[in-house]
């Protein structure tokens, strides 16, 4: 069998483009459902003819021959049957796995605004299990258009053959099954809703348990989380039980409504033996078509059901089945001088929300170190993020001469590296955490990190595993790793912020000489809280707290800022009593 290939699919929001994308798939389903469910009808006919053969008193050779057929018969069904369901798992597969692929798309394709208004829960749980859900609908539903629609046009039909008017008498409960469970469609849909959204809640409230499980433990909190913990799980389960009970529960009823033709069938079809209309072969077939019809029709009552519980997953993950975008990874770098101006730049994360900082003007150019530094929220973390693109910006930020807004998301990544506040290390060794899964050689790197010598001590070297989220290294450790990573292409444009919080002033200093040294063709905006090595790089942004900026050198700051000295003549007595190592 040929490997599954898991392609984009063209308007994912519309539910028939994923029966339309296999088509080869859909139409061994439909060869193989038309060819199991006509045959299987020819069942109940060789039995009665089993039955008549014996009742008749046939040859033991003609009797043999007909109980072969019989076996024939219903082996040939089964192995039709085999491969029609082996199809439709197939489409079931790929269906979830494409709809996977789609939701991944547009996550990675949403503005980072819209990101962080996502839930990790509530887009988990979407992406996983709704998705399951309404792949099982989907898969249920084609099953049964074979299984249930198909066999019932073939039963009715060869009943139809066998008597009109009793076929007609016996199937009028049928519909009654089918409106019965139509109509329970709004309570099902309600209940399911609720119970979806549930399940999101509590896959958030998971999610930030495993998070902050240390911070639960040692504040005591523990005991108590596990109280709300449970009251969710119970809220949780009532509403599955609610969400569920409806459309399992109603099985047997649609059945007895379903079977309530078989007192027509016994009664009409007794009286037509007796009068010889019938044999006694003839009615068992005529029974067992009966039955046979019946348990489909009330199983075809509970697929709407089950259609209409999987339509609530469907409408939970349509608005992420956006149309599959590709990022464009053409890169226009001008490889020679790298010259940022920022002019006018304003910035507020929400569109209409106030300005957090507001219109800074400033220029770099490759070799050089720009400090960014400033009180508690003014702003620095913002301005960092800002000179990345990800966000919209009023004023200007050019590169080499090129609003940054007219670099593609990739050709951004290529001019720009960043590293944010948390090192965001990935649950792998030191080596993929800073080459990103590219061949390259880190040693020079690690060197200018200072990590050369951790590195010695780890019986493992670079292969050794972080832990998840780096849990393993030290706090130090960790910064270093990720500052690694934003260093290794020496991109035209660095940007730390806050690289050296966890680290000591010795290495600081030290690192700080490495990117001055080997990052001539990179400016590098460092933000930082410490100001001992700002007299060492060239620039200084300040933020204030009432949106002000001065700029300028170490020295010009210290003569004309008194916010700046202040902060700098404390740092530099206190700060090295306390951690200068
Ligand atoms: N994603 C965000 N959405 C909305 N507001 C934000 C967001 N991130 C930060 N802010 C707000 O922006 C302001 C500046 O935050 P920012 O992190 O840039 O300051 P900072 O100077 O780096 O702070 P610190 O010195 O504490 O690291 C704060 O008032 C903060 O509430």
């Amino acid at each position: 069998m040929s490997k599954l290939k898991i392609q984009p699919i063209k308007q994912p929001d519309k539910i028939i483009n994923y029966w339309k994308k296999e088509k080869f798939v859909v139409a061994c389903i439909v060869i193989f459902g038309l060819l199991c469910n006509t045959t299987v009808i020819l069942g109940p006919i060789y039995q009665g003819k089993l039955i008549d053969s014996i009742v008749k008193g046939y040859t033991l050779s003609s009797v043999i021959i007909i109980a072969v057929t019989y076996v024939g018969l219903i082996g040939t069904i089964q192995f039709l049957r085999y491969f029609k369901r082996f199809y439709i798992r197939r489409f079931a597969n790929s269906t979830s796995a494409t709809m996977r692929l789609m939701i991944y798309n547009n996550i990675m394709h949403k503005s980072i605004s819209e990101l962080n208004n996502e839930n990790t829960g509530n887009l988990m749980t979407r992406a996983i299990s709704d998705v399951d859900l309404c792949v099982e609908g989907m898969r249920k539903f084609t099953t049964e258009v074979f299984d249930t629609g198909v066999l019932m046009v073939s039963y009715l039909i060869s009943m139809i053959v066998y008597d009109v008017k009793i076929t007609i008498l016996s199937i009028l409960f049928i519909p009654i099954a089918m409106l019965f469970a139509k109509k329970l469609k709004s309570v099902i849909y309600k209940y399911s809703s609720a119970f979806r959204e549930k399940s999101s809640e509590v896959a958030q409230i998971t999610y930030d348990a495993i998070e902050n499980s240390m911070l639960y433990r040692v504040t005591g909190m523990e005991s108590q989380n596990r109280e709300k913990y449970n009251k969710h799980l119970e809220d949780l389960q009532n509403k599955a039980i609610k969400a569920n009970i409806l459309e399992n529960s109603m099985q047997p009823i649609y059945h007895v409504i379903a079977m309530l033709g078989i007192i027509m069938v016994i009664y009409l079809g007794g009286k037509k033996v007796i009068n010889g209309g019938w044999s006694l072969g003839q009615f068992s077939t005529y029974i067992a078509m009966f039955t046979a019809m019946a348990v489909k029709a009330s199983k075809a009552a509970k697929l709407f059901n089950s259609v209409q519980k999987s339509q609530v997953s469907w409408k939970r993950i349509k608005p992420y089945l956006t149309e599959y975008e590709s990022k464009d990874d053409t890169v226009k770098i001008n490889k020679k001088d790298t010259v940022l101006s920022v002019e006018n730049l304003s910035f507020s994360y929400e569109e209409g929300k106030e300005n957090i900082i507001e219109n800074i003007t400033f220029e770099g150019k490759k070799g050089e170190i720009i400090g960014v530094t400033g009180s508690i929220a003014s702003g620095k973390s913002t301005l960092a993020l800002s000179l990345l693109g990800l966000y919209p910006y009023e004023g200007s930020i050019k590169i080499d001469g090129k609003e940054l807004k007219d670099y593609s998301e990739y050709e951004g990544s290529q001019v720009i590296s960043y590293l944010g506040h948390k090192p965001q290390l990935f649950s792998d060794t030191i080596y993929n955490n800073i080459a990103l899964g590219e061949k390259q050689d880190i040693k020079s790197v690690l060197k200018d990190v200072c990590f050369d010598i951790d590195l010695k001590a780890m019986s493992k070297g670079k292969d050794t595993l972080v832990g998840n989220s780096g849990i393993k290294l030290s706090g130090g450790q960790q910064a270093r790793i990720a500052l690694a990573r934003a260093l290794l292409n020496k991109n035209k444009i660095i940007i730390l912020d806050d690289p050296f919080s966890a680290v000591d002033m010795k290495t600081e200093e030290k690192i700080i000489e490495n990117l001055r040294s080997n990052y001539k063709e990179s400016l590098i905006i460092l933000v930082s809280h410490r100001l001992s090595i700002f007299s060492k790089i060239n620039k200084i942004i300040l933020l204030n707290s009432d949106k002000t900026v001065e700029y300028g050198t170490h020295n010009e700051l210290m003569k004309k800022s008194n916010v700046y000295k202040t902060i700098f003549n404390l740092q530099c007595t206190e700060g090295r009593g306390n951690d200068g190592k």
